[in-house]
């Protein structure tokens, strides 16, 4: 092939230093609104997030996955929500295919006594942490702490790239409902139940705001769909995190940004590891078009949704009974 795609480098770093200028920020900010446009995924680095703790949680997720499957199984959603806690290989699904990954799902703890909406829906409760490895819980706390923090930040850098004051999102996000899946892919050679296994994941969209994906070396296992329906490879890049949209943003943006299909296939021999951190509305958000993209297209491509219900719509179906 004489020509290779290759996903946009974007370094955010002038919105960590609080002397840098406006004008700097804008160019960022203006970046990163074309990627979103052109591919809905880019590189993002300059991020200020440590790498020893990107390794970290990589190498923990490993551990992890490689105990004995009774020591797993001990956190299984079934203890919970049936949404936080451990997925075996293929008790995920998309679009009624099994995906040959394991997972251990966290989202944002609403204890039952948590005055939100949330009463009587299902995603209320605990997260299900592991004792073993022993650092697991330290670990991942800090560092959803600090994707917390990065997710405002590229939050108000959507903002300024779309015209808007930067704080603009503020108030849909105070109290993210983040989600952060630690996934262990074995290769796609031994499969058990094969008419019933899709990939490693099934092509979706995410269904929020913003994806962080920390993923190890592993290559040719990420694509994404380009706007000409080619899957082009997200490969790692070290020091970075791929970075895509989600749903909500394709709502408020009314269609100018797209939430890009994405799957995974992993056939090397390697068992891959991937921690995609979710940075998404407040539960109760009210998602609609923007009135600034509205002043570029006054025909509005989507009704209002919230945000929960829509989480809800999908992750009901991420564990659909399939017929046997
Ligand atoms: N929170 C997010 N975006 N999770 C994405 C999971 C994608 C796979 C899932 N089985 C599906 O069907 O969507
Ligand atoms: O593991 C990956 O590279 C991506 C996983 C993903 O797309 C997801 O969990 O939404
Ligand atoms: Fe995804």
């Amino acid at each position: 092939m004489s020509y290779e795609f290759k996903l946009p480098i974007i370094d955010i770093s002038a919105f960590t230093i609080d002397s840098n200028s406006r004008t700097e920020k804008l160019k960022i900010a203006k970046q990163i609104y074309e990627a979103c446009r052109n591919v809905g995924f880019f590189y993002l680095i300059g991020h200020n997030v440590p790498q020893e703790i990107i390794d970290k949680v990589l190498k923990l997720g490993y551990e992890f996955f490689h105990l004995p499957e009774e020591e797993k199984i001990k956190y299984s959603i079934a203890n919970e929500d049936y949404a936080r806690g451990y997925q075996r290989l293929g008790e995920n699904v998309t679009r009624y295919k099994k995906d040959w990954h394991e997972a251990l799902d966290f989202y944002k703890p609403i204890p039952r006594t948590h005055p939100l909406v949330l009463k009587n829906l299902p995603l209320r409760g605990e997260n299900q942490w592991p004792e073993n490895p022993s650092e697991f819980r330290a670990v991942f706390s800090e560092y959803i702490d600090y994707m917390l923090k990065l997710g405002a930040l590229v939050m108000s850098a959507i903002a300024l790239g779309l015209g808007l004051d930067e704080n603009y999102f503020e108030k849909f996000l105070e109290e993210s409902f983040w989600v952060m899946r630690v996934i262990g892919y074995p290769d796609l050679k031994n499969i058990a139940d094969k008419d019933r296994v899709g990939v490693s994941c099934g092509e979706h969209t995410d269904y929020g705001c913003l994806t962080f994906l920390n993923q190890d070396n592993t290559k040719e296992a990420l694509q994404v769909q380009t706007k000409d329906g080619n899957w082009i490879n997200a490969d790692p890049l070290y020091g970075s995190f791929v970075v895509n949209i989600g749903d909500m943003l394709n709502i408020w943006t009314n269609d100018i940004y797209k939430s890009t299909l994405h799957r995974v296939i992993h056939k090397g021999d390697s068992y891959r590891v991937s921690v995609p951190f979710f940075y998404e509305p407040n539960y109760d958000a009210k998602i609609e078009p923007l009135e600034a993209c509205l002043q570029i297209d006054p025909v509005k491509h989507h009704e209002p949704v919230v945000y929960g219900e829509h989480l809800l719509k999908k992750v009901s179906t991420n564990f659909e009974i399939i017929e046997s």
